[in-house]
């Protein structure tokens, strides 16, 4: 369960046979109480667990919208299916659901889903996306595999897998080439399903600035982190945002962060390309954060401008001392 009562969803996405299933069920084997799995029905191998849904990807793509505002019929009948039973006794009680992506899926549409049904979205809230990535073949399917670009670039924890079998080299170059793609990303090595705990509901996607260092300088997607001198003032906040999506949606790529905006606790931002999950108003602050703040992935925008233009609209809607500074 995330603070705000809702169920984790953590979303387990990789390419084919890059080791979802392996994770999966070292992660089910330590933590299986309570953890509901999803699983896309195509060639999937079995989890053994009492909890798991086989579904067929089903997707509506909706009028006007582009590949992210796809909604996942198949998610939408499975999660309330899943509800239902928890709520009339069937089920025991769900904190967290695991959804494996099939191999080729684009993660963005289920946290699009959860994000804009109006039932799901006040029942399951998005943890992560935990993306598998092979050591052994990530360099050619990153260079093939426009799917597997996605998926990097949607994670906020790529698991780097077969490192038993790959040379050190090649681990490294992986990760690299990650960093360049989506440099806020945590990324683990693992070997035959260790690791497994980057599943655990402990939103760390948006706990803490990511523990490596930022964009490389050749990357095509930049990353800036931003922090605050004061409080914001949410409305104004809601209004700069809606504007910069509207404007340059497409080259926003991720957005997330924890953000002061006066109240006791902060409110947990988090959005994936142009989909804005519901903010989450925290009780408290999380013992291990450091102060407010918002990471922006983009393609082609220059971080200053952004966090000039956040400045300008915080000062204009009252909060007259705030500055916005580039964090290290
Ligand atoms: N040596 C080694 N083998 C691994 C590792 N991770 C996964 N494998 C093997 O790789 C194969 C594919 O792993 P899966 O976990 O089924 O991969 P998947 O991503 O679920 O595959 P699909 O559902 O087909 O997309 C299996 O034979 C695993 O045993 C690893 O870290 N080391």
């Amino acid at each position: 369960m995330t603070s705000g009562g809702r169920r984790a969803v953590t979303v387990l996405s990789g390419f084919l046979g890059s080791g979802k299933t392996t994770l999966l069920r070292r992660y089910l084997a330590g933590h299986g109480a309570g953890v509901a799995v999803i699983i896309n029905e195509f060639g999937a191998i079995g989890v053994d667990h009492h909890l798991v849904r086989m579904v067929e990807e089903q997707s509506v793509l909706l009028q006007g919208g582009c590949v992210c505002c796809t909604r996942r019929e198949d998610l939408v009948r499975t999660l309330r299916d899943l509800l239902d039973q928890e709520n009339s006794g069937k089920l025991p009680p769900i904190s967290q659901v695991v959804i494996e992506t099939s191999g080729i899926a684009d993660p963005v549409p289920v946290l699009f889903t959860l994000g804009t049904d109006p039932v799901l979205q006040h029942q399951f809230a998005p943890a992560a996306v935990v993306v598998t990535l092979d050591a052994l073949n990530a360099a050619a399917q990153i260079e093939r595999q426009p799917e597997v670009r996605k998926q990097i670039i949607a994670a906020d924890w790529v698991v780097v897998t077969k490192t038993d079998l790959a040379p050190f080299e090649a681990v490294s170059r992986c990760r690299m080439r990650v960093r360049q793609l989506n440099p806020t990303a945590r990324i683990t090595v693992s070997r035959l399903g260790d690791g497994s705990d980057a599943l655990a509901p402990t939103r760390g996607a948006v706990r803490g600035l990511p523990p490596e260092a930022p964009a490389a300088p050749h990357s095509e997607v930049q990353s800036t982190a931003l922090g605050f001198n004061a409080p914001l003032d949410w409305p104004a906040f809601g209004v700069w945002l809606g504007m910069l999506l509207q404007a340059r949606g497409p080259d926003v790529l991720r957005i997330k962060g924890l953000l002061d905006i006066g109240d006791a606790g902060p409110v947990v931002m988090n959005v994936a390309q142009h989909v804005v999950h519901p903010p989450e108003h925290l009780a408290a602050w999380p013992a291990d954060a450091d102060g407010s703040y918002l990471v922006f992935i983009t393609r082609g925008i220059d971080p200053a401008r952004i966090a000039d233009s956040l400045e300008t609209f915080q000062r204009a809607g009252g909060r007259a001392d705030l500055s916005v500074r580039e964090l290290a």
